[in-house]
């Protein structure tokens, strides 16, 4: 298997692109600008898998001041994230009221509202993220947002890691190492460039603390369509290869810099890079796939570990808001600034946080 470049010559079509350009994607003032003309002609937009639509709510006074769109398999582990980021960042519901899951009648994904983040279910694999981020990509265009920022918050099998390892993807493959999102499009195969921001996936690894009782890592992280056979698992319905097969294709993914297996890191980098959308995939290890097929940490230490790219992800976000002045620097909740230094250090780097 080879890595293939991904760009629009190896992706062998037209609509790979290398390089999107701000005015294709942003208005002047920052907000999204969608590819696609079709929208702004019709009278309404329903995103029917939200529950929500242009004409039947005031997307603008719901989202406008969206900043973080961040996502995960489950609704549980999305809910969870909201409270603990409200924690965090120390927001206040209006008395007498809870967190309500904006999109409960949909009955197909869960999206809770904190502040300037989204907190948002994708559930599994391509199509179900897919589906999400179109719908999540034209919200943020309805609601006027600026610069938005992704994160999917997804739990993954390591290749050589421990359980409990934090993996940052640097790159996203498929299962033939392809580096792009293929789709079939009106009878054609439609190649899309996966590419995450690079200057984000820095700020993210420099957020990981020595203090931390597990690793932060950063790889390439292998998109499947399944979790069994298409993840080399033995322990399918089916299985029509030996163990000896399954090791070699481990051992070749390993020696292609993959770090990790998931089933949206194509499609998710892939549609937020189409629509210049700044986005980082960030999962933790649930076993080694070196050692083993099946899931065995107890359901304790699953929760625990799931937390991890939360907790992450919630430094940058804290840290985001505390350097717009929009949060005190003093903070609330448990991400103390242990180290401003550090996080200083880390903008001067990369200069980031515009
Ligand atoms: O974000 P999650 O934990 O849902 O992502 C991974 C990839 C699949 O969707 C699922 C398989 O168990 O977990
Ligand atoms: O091995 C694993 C664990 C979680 N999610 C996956 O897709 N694979």
């Amino acid at each position: 298997m080879q890595c293939s470049t991904g760009n629009s010559q190896s992706c062998g079509n037209s609509n790979s692109e290398e390089n999107i350009k701000d005015d294709e994607v942003r208005y002047p003032d920052g907000s999204v600008k969608l590819r696609n003309p079709n929208i702004e002609l019709m009278d309404q937009d329903i995103l029917y898998h939200l529950a929500l639509g242009s004409g039947s709510h005031d997307l603008v006074e719901m989202f406008g001041d969206v900043k973080f769109v961040c996502m995960g398999g489950t609704p549980k582990r999305m809910e969870n994230f909201a409270h603990f980021m409200m924690k965090e960042i120390g927001h206040k519901l209006p008395t007498g009221t809870q967190l309500m899951d904006i999109c409960q009648y949909s009955y197909r994904y869960s999206m809770y509202k904190v502040g300037p983040i989204l907190s948002v279910s994708h559930g599994m694999g391509g199509p179900s993220i897919g589906i999400l981020l179109h719908e999540i990509i034209k919200l943020m265009y309805h609601a006027k947002c600026k610069d938005p920022i992704f994160f999917r918050i997804g739990t993954c099998g390591g290749i050589g890691l421990d359980g409990g390892t934090v993996v940052i993807s640097e790159d996203a493959v498929d299962g033939m190492l392809n580096r792009y999102y293929q789709v079939p499009i009106l009878g054609r195969i439609v190649k899309r460039p996966t590419r995450f921001d690079k200057k984000l996936i820095k700020e993210l690894k420099a957020l990981a603390d020595p203090e931390d009782p597990y690793d932060t890592v950063t790889g390439t992280t292998m998109c499947a369509d399944d979790f069994y056979e298409g993840q080399g698992r033995l322990d399918g319905a089916f299985c029509d290869y030996t163990e000896t097969e399954k090791m070699q294709f481990l051992e070749s993914l390993s020696a292609n810099g993959v770090r990790n297996i998931e089933m949206e890191a194509t499609v998710f980098s892939a549609l937020t890079n189409q629509a210049g959308i700044k986005a980082a995939d960030i999962c933790v290890t649930l076993l080694d796939r070196l050692k083993g097929d099946q899931v065995m940490a107890p359901k304790e230490v699953l929760n625990e570990w799931q937390v991890r790219p939360q907790i992450l992800v919630g430094r940058y976000i804290k840290r985001y808001l505390q350097m717009k002045g929009r949060i005190s620097l003093d903070g609330h909740g448990s991400i103390a600034v242990k180290s401003p230094r550090r996080f200083k250090l880390v903008q001067q780097e990369s200069q980031t946080f515009d």
